[in-house]
């Protein structure tokens, strides 16, 4: 029997044009199911705009996006049922409780026993002993650990990360990449990540940008990491866009 991979990914010649800028310019690369894509690049390479577009919270300007199949132009809602997003906007509302954060959202997917399925999530990420408390009052660790399972609420098969590691201590890193790792089966994820060996370890694929193209797409193994380091370091010195 021949087992067919699919892709959680296919980009195809995908643009972004803000004013006379192009953000992104024609990106191409397909992202097989189960894969951890790195992506990285210089300040304003590029990599926050294709993660919005992926996300569907940004429309392309040209090109296509298909997000576990489904076009996110045309059905950005259907894409929204199958992905899940941690961005530095933890998307919570700070004067309300974890508890009640994740209420609304269990809420918003019609999910049918919030109140289990949230105490569960909370669970997850260590934070049930906190779920009666603001969310103003939590650590930037706390946050992000309550913006995972924000992120989890309705099982995403695809989840996006957004620098996840800025403003963690060793601890707090430690804590996300057990619980990421434990995520990991059957998910892909996206990652934009200002550490190179970090993420570098952490994917199976790598995507460098630099003013809005595509530098390098492949595979870890075809990388080598002393050789990926001077590329990036070169990219790095071709300046933003
Ligand atoms: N809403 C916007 N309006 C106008 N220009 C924008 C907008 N968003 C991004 N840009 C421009 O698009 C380019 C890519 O920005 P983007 O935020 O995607 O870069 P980045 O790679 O995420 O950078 P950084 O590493 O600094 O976060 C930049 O030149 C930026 O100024």
């Amino acid at each position: 029997m021949v087992t067919r991979l699919t892709n959680a990914l296919e980009i195809k010649k995908l643009t972004k044009v803000f004013g006379d800028r192009k953000a992104l310019d024609r990106v191409t690369f397909d992202l097989p199911e189960g894969a951890f894509l790195s992506i990285f690049g210089p300040n304003g390479a590029g990599k926050t705009t294709l993660l919005r577009i992926l996300s569907t919270l940004s429309r392309p300007t040209q090109g296509s996006v298909r997000v576990m199949g489904i076009d996110a132009k045309e059905e950005p809602d259907q894409v929204r049922g199958h992905i899940g997003l941690i961005s530095h906007n933890s998307m919570l509302y700070p004067d309300l409780t974890a508890m009640e954060n994740l209420m609304f959202v269990a809420r918003l997917y019609g999910v049918v026993n919030p109140e289990e399925r949230v105490r569960e999530l909370l669970r997850s990420v260590e934070l049930d002993h906190r779920r009666f408390d603001l969310v103003r009052t939590f650590s930037r660790g706390m946050t992000q650990r309550l913006s995972i399972a924000r992120a989890l609420m309705n099982d995403p098969q695809v989840v996006f990360l957004d620098e996840p590691y800025a403003g963690l201590d060793p601890h707090a890193v430690e804590i996300f990449d057990e619980l990421i790792g434990g995520l990991r089966e059957g998910r892909t994820f996206v990652m934009v990540s200002h550490d190179l060996q970090k993420g570098f370890d952490t994917c199976t694929h790598a995507l460098v940008l630099a003013r809005g193209r595509v530098v390098t797409f492949a595979p870890k193994e075809e990388l080598d990491f002393e050789e990926f380091r001077n590329l990036y370091r070169q990219t790095v010195g071709m300046g933003v866009a």
